[in-house]
């Protein structure tokens, strides 16, 4: 067996500009970046830095112009958008701030979708479902509709729909960015308790509360990642002795 395990995530040299009305957006100017599994990694910094950018390259949902990216091993390069959905409904769990509900369709059928769409009986996806939402809180729920939901609760299906085909990778772009504090409190609760039972979690927040509820930290500013550390007192990753940023090039 390998001392170093194949990291679920792996990227180096990620490049991404936007060309918008705009001068060009240099949102990701070169990432390097392993995420081992069973890691909670919050990406935090200001806004502009290139940190929801980052997700979607994570995600497949934009493509890099320079750079790789492996996920659990795999070579993703040549990926057809075909193949990035496919690793969505069975690799990666995405949740957005704005939760994203099919709006005219029932709380249940939401979460079971994925699963159906993944092959999935629709026994299976009910009973999937079913123990998701349960454990989640929302029992009872089933059969509303997300606009009857609180923002919470809506969040808490998005996160169950997320996490139904079981995912390894969940990323999570500010998922409690439209919520009230009691919202917030209730999503890191469940991320946390997720994160404790061996779900690797990428959290993309500008809060540093929220940042402080993973075990390791990375910085972005400016597209690059300017510090990364494990919040158990271990040194930071690239923070110098000085105590300063290592800003590179
Ligand atoms: N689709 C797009 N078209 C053009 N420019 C974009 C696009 N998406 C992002 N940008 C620009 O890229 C830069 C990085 O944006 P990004 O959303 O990745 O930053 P962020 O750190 O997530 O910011 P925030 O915290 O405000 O969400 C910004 O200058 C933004 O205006």
């Amino acid at each position: 067996m390998s001392d170093h395990p194949t990291p679920l995530l792996r990227a180096e040299g990620l490049v991404k500009t936007h060309y918008g009305e705009g001068a060009p957006a240099r949102a990701v100017r070169g990432v390097d970046l392993q995420v081992a599994r069973g890691e909670f990694v919050a990406v935090t910094g200001p806004s502009g830095a290139g940190k929801s950018t980052l997700l979607h390259l994570l995600g497949g949902l934009q493509r890099p112009d320079q750079g790789s990216y492996w996920l659990d091993g795999r070579c993703t390069d040549s990926y057809s958008e075909a193949r990035w959905a496919e690793e969505r409904r069975k690799v990666i769990g995405i949740v957005f701030q704005f939760f994203n509900l099919v709006s005219n369709l029932s709380v249940a059928d939401n979460v079971e979708l994925p699963a159906l769409l993944a092959g999935r009986s629709p026994k299976q996806a009910r009973a999937e479902r079913q123990e998701l939402l349960a454990e989640l809180g929302l029992d009872g729920k089933e059969r509303g509709m997300p606009g009857e939901l609180s923002g919470g609760e809506q969040q808490r299906v998005a996160l169950a729909r997320a996490l139904v085909n079981r995912p390894p990778l969940l990323l999570a772009d500010e998922p409690a960015g439209s919520l009230d504090s009691k919202g917030t409190r209730e999503v890191m609760r469940l991320l946390s308790r997720f994160h404790q039972r061996g779900q690797t979690i990428v959290l993309v927040t500008h809060d540093a509360r929220l940042a402080s509820a993973a075990d390791r930290v990375i910085s972005f500013f400016d597209g690059r990642i300017a510090d990364d550390a494990e919040l158990d007192g271990t040194p930071s990753r690239r923070a110098g002795t000085s105590g300063v940023l290592e800003l590179r090039d």
